[in-house]
This record gives C-alpha cells, structure tokens and sequence, in this order.
C-alpha cells in the first residue's frame, strides 16, 4: 500500500511535480512583486546560482561582478547572498551599515569547529562574541602584551637565518614562512615553540600542523549542506564525519595544554605569561572564579587559526612576486642597507622606516589577499543598499581579490603587473610619505584587515610578523629560482579556501650577502 493511499490522496508523480514547481516559481514571483533585489545571474530552481560557482567562488563571483555591477544578488540554495568588489559599497556594508551586516552566519563548519561559533572571528553578533572580543582586545592583544612577546619575535628571526642557510639547494619557502608564523604564534600562545631545534616534540608538532591543515580546509570550503539541507541527509562525500573526527581532536589537543598549564600552576599574574595562563588567571562570567574552559579553547583556535596562515601565506605569496621581479628585490634591498646597514640583522624598531617595503606589502595585498573574501558576514535585518532590498540574514561575500583587480579603482593597464610604486605615488599625493598605512584607507582600495566592528583585530601583530619575516629574508639572501626554471616561470596559482595559497609551494635558491658571522 501506497503513502497517499493511506492519506487517502489520490496523487500520481507527474501532478505531485507540477505542484512543487509551481510553488517554486509562485514563490519567486512573490519575491520578485515584493522585494527590488540587486541584479543577478539567472538561477536554478532548488539550487540556485550554486551550479555556477566551480573550485575558485571568487573568480566566478568576479565575473558576476563585471556583468552586473557593484551589488549581485546570488540565491545560494535556500540562502541569499550578495557579493561586492566596489569601494563605495563595501563602506555602506562595513562602515555606514556596520550595525546590520557585522553578524556571522552559522554555518555546520562554524558551528562543529568553533565550539558552536563560540569564539570571536564566526559567533553571531550578540553579547557571547562582544565578550570574547573584549577579552581579545584587552587581555591578549594590547600593545604592551605584545611588546612583552618582541624578544621572541627576534629569536625566531634569528632561527630563520640560520634554517635558510642550512639548506642546501633550492628552499621550501612555504615550509620555513609556516614555521616561522607558527612559532611565533605558539611562543605567544602556548610558551613554547613547535618547529626546529629545541621543539616541543616531533610527533606533537606534526600532529599539531596537520590538524591546522584540516581546520583551515573544513572552515573554508562552501559546504552544500549550508545550502540545500536535503544534502545533509546524503553527506556523499562525509564531510560531517570529518568535522566530526577534527573537532573531537582538536579539543583534545587544546584541552591538553589547559592541563599542562593547570599542571604547572600557571594562572597567577606574572610578566612572562603566555595567552593560555592569561586566559586562566581571568574571572568567568556570572560571577565564576574562572573562565569556561570551552571559551578558552575557543580562543586558543582562534589565535591559531587567525594569526599562522595569514602571514605565511602572505609572506609566501610576497617572496613570489620578488622573485619574479628582481627589479623591486633590489629596490627592496637597498632599503634595507640603507636603513639597517650590512653589518646587524634587523630589529623591530627598523620596520616603520622601510617605506618600499611596505610598499611591497600593500600590493601583494592588493593581488593575492590572505584571503578572497572577508570572511563573510550576515545581515541581522532586512535593509537597503544602492536602492536594492536585502532581506534579512542575506550572506555577504566582499570579494577583496576582485576588489584588487578592479579596473574602475585601479586602471585597466597593469593590473596584473606588481608594481609597488603604485602605494607610494598615492602615498606622497597625500603628503604621507614618511610611513605608507597597510591596513586600509579612506578609499577603500584595498581591505587586508577588513573594517568596522568585524575587523581584525590582530592587524598591527600581522604587519609586524610579515614585515619581520620578508625583510629579514631579503635583507639577508639574493633570490633566484631553483636551477632550470626561468623567473616568468614560476607560476602564480591559487587555490581557494577560508585563505588563499599559491597552488605550489614556491622553491628558490638563497645565496648569503652580509657577513658570515650574522648566520650562525
Ligand atoms: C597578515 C595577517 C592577518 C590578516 C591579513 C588578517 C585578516 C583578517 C580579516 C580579513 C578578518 C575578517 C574581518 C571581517 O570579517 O570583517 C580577520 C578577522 C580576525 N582576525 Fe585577522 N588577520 C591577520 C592576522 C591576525 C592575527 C595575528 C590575529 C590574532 C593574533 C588575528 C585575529 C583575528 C580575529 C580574532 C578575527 C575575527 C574578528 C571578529 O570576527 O570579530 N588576525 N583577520
């Protein structure tokens, strides 16, 4: 016997499609009669635009852009989205509007790997991420705690040196830059450094990166059940299994360091304490003696997560762009004598006067941001932008990688050259030429740290720790490309995910050219 013989319903397959269609496309009339949505791509029943958007979202987004102008609307599944790569829109989203579009939307890699969007970079706008970011601002990231953190900033650029000098042959940049960003990371946040001699262990720190990996490639990929919720049923390809399996080891490896600490009685108010004893030594809320261990752990992932793949990929993307164009290394390094001299490596203190540099760093921001998108917000009620209805939880996708290569904000001609003088010209125009700003400016051009309530908050760590790494490289190696490949050669692919690494590691030979002694 039949579902609808039992109901009594006398219904065949064909009528039983024909309703569900027309509920579709009566349901999109209706929205269309009510609602002036931006313009966009024409879309699927069910699926939407999602059928358009294949292994790199921000270059077909991009197109849409091109096609339809500076606001798209996209139906993603059962979700609205829209997407942007115009200076003007993305100040009314992140500036004018910062109170409607500075939520997070809840997506199942969200809610699994960060403690059910527990922690400060993918809660929801409320009181819990007011209170993590708080606790961010003025207990982790102040300018004194991090200057309390420079002697080891410098240790790792000493150990930096001495690794790229032991190689023999072509170095694996992208090895040597995730080291570096790691330990210094884990330094500040754990007390302990993970890669190279004097290591917290082979076995640990390799588990470590690779679990890293993982939660990068979950957190950043555009999972179809946060779209179509049928999928989530079927999980072909068992992404919720591995959100699942991450996530049970990720919190073990963060629960471990919480022992360890309580082990050691770290918790009492000292100089020398790391994030973790900091974050033990806080009051909880609710009149608790201490914070939760969950937003703690919640914490901890996000200084991990925000602040190691960031700058490495940065740092590798920037070496790339070097390399390929030896004309602005020379540059670069006659900076550098000039500044920090051939006889001492260079200190923190120098960073503010290598205006070339920054130069250097403002472009490859503008060419291959840490990210392709922001990572994306969720308006909290329906508003309006340029006109248009955006209905209340619509997903947006500032694409800063289109914002980059823009041609109505950056001129048609050299987009895709690497050509830091751009930010310097525009710099002294402003009279600014003492010290070219890497974060953004009144125009929006470019967003590496983003704007508004969201941003990041860990912006002037993220341009020290890039800064530190690329002069330190350049200042103390000549660059070429490993033997038999040519500098146009080497390619400048990338792949997508919640950042946005070159597809392959970037190889190259360092050749010495300060004094010896510097190395060891
Ligand atoms: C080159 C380095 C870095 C880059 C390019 C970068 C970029 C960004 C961007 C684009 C966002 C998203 C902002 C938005 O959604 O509007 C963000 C958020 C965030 N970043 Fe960074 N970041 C870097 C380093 C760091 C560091 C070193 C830390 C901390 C140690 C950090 C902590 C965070 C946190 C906690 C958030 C979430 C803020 C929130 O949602 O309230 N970042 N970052």
């Amino acid at each position: 016997m039949e579902f609808f013989d039992l109901v009594g319903i006398p219904i065949s397959f064909p009528l039983l499609l024909l309703l569900f269609l027309s509920s579709i496309l009566f349901s999109r009339i209706a929205e269309k009669i009510k609602l002036r949505l931006p313009p966009g791509p024409p879309r699927w029943p069910i699926v939407g635009n999602l059928l358009q958007l294949g292994p790199l979202p921000h270059r077909d987004m991009a197109r849409f852009s091109s096609a339809y102008g500076p606001l798209v609307y996209l139906r993603l599944g059962a979700v609205h989205a829209v997407t942007t790569d115009d200076p003007g829109v993305i100040r009314e989203i992140l500036l004018r509007q910062d109170d409607v579009f500075a939520s997070r939307p809840r997506t199942l890699a969200a809610v699994r790997l960060a403690y059910g969007c527990g922690d400060v970079a993918l809660a929801p706008l409320g009181p819990h991420w007011k209170r993590m970011r708080r606790t961010c601002m003025e207990h982790l990231l102040t300018t004194k705690r991090l200057d309390s953190f420079s002697g080891h900033r410098a240790s790792e650029v000493r150990h930096l040196v001495r690794d790229v000098a032991s190689v023999e042959g072509a170095v694996d940049l992208r090895e040597v830059l995730g080291g570096f960003s790691m330990n210094n990371v884990t330094r500040m946040l754990l007390g302990k450094r993970f890669f190279g001699p004097e290591l917290a262990g082979p076995a640990e720190a390799a588990e470590f990166m690779r679990l890293t990996h993982e939660l990068f490639s979950l957190l950043g990929m555009i999972y179809l059940g946060d779209y179509l919720p049928l999928w989530r049923w079927f999980d072909p390809f068992g992404c919720e299994k591995k959100m699942r399996e991450v996530e049970k080891k990720i919190d073990e490896f963060h629960q471990n360091i919480i022992d360890e600490h309580r082990a050691a009685g770290n918790g009492e108010s000292r100089e020398d304490m790391d994030f973790v004893d900091v974050l033990l030594s806080l009051p909880g809320e609710d009149g608790n003696e201490h914070m939760d261990d969950v937003d703690i752990k919640a914490l901890m992932q996000d200084m991990i997560a925000a602040a190691t793949d960031t700058s490495s990929v940065t740092n590798e993307w920037a070496m790339t762009e070097m390399i390929k164009n030896p004309r602005v290394l020379e540059k670069v390094q006659e900076e550098l004598d000039r500044v920090v001299g051939r006889d001492r490596l260079l200190q923190e203190a120098d960073l503010g006067r290598l205006t070339y540099l920054r130069c250097v760093v403002r472009e490859t921001f503008r060419m291959h941001p840490a990210g392709p998108f922001i990572i994306p917000h969720e308006s909290t009620r329906a508003t309006k932008v340029m006109g248009y209805d955006i209905p209340a939880r619509t997903r947006v996708f500032i694409n800063t990688h289109a914002l980059g290569r823009n041609t109505g904000v950056w001129g048609d001609a050299d987009i895709d050259e690497f050509q830091p003088e751009r930010h310097l010209l525009s710099a002294e125009d402003e009279g600014e030429q003492q010290r070219v700003e890497i974060s953004h400016g009144p125009d929006f051009k470019i967003l590496p740290f983003s704007a508004g309530k969201r941003k990041c908050p860990g912006g002037p760590l993220g341009v020290v720790m890039v800064l530190m790494a690329l002069a330190t490289l350049c200042h103390c190696f000549d660059w070429s490309p490993p033997e038999g490949v040519r500098r146009e050669e080497i390619e400048t692919e990338e792949v997508y995910g919640m950042t946005m690494p070159k597809a392959k590691p970037l190889m190259a030979v360092a050749r010495p050219r300060l004094a010896p002694h510097l190395y060891q």
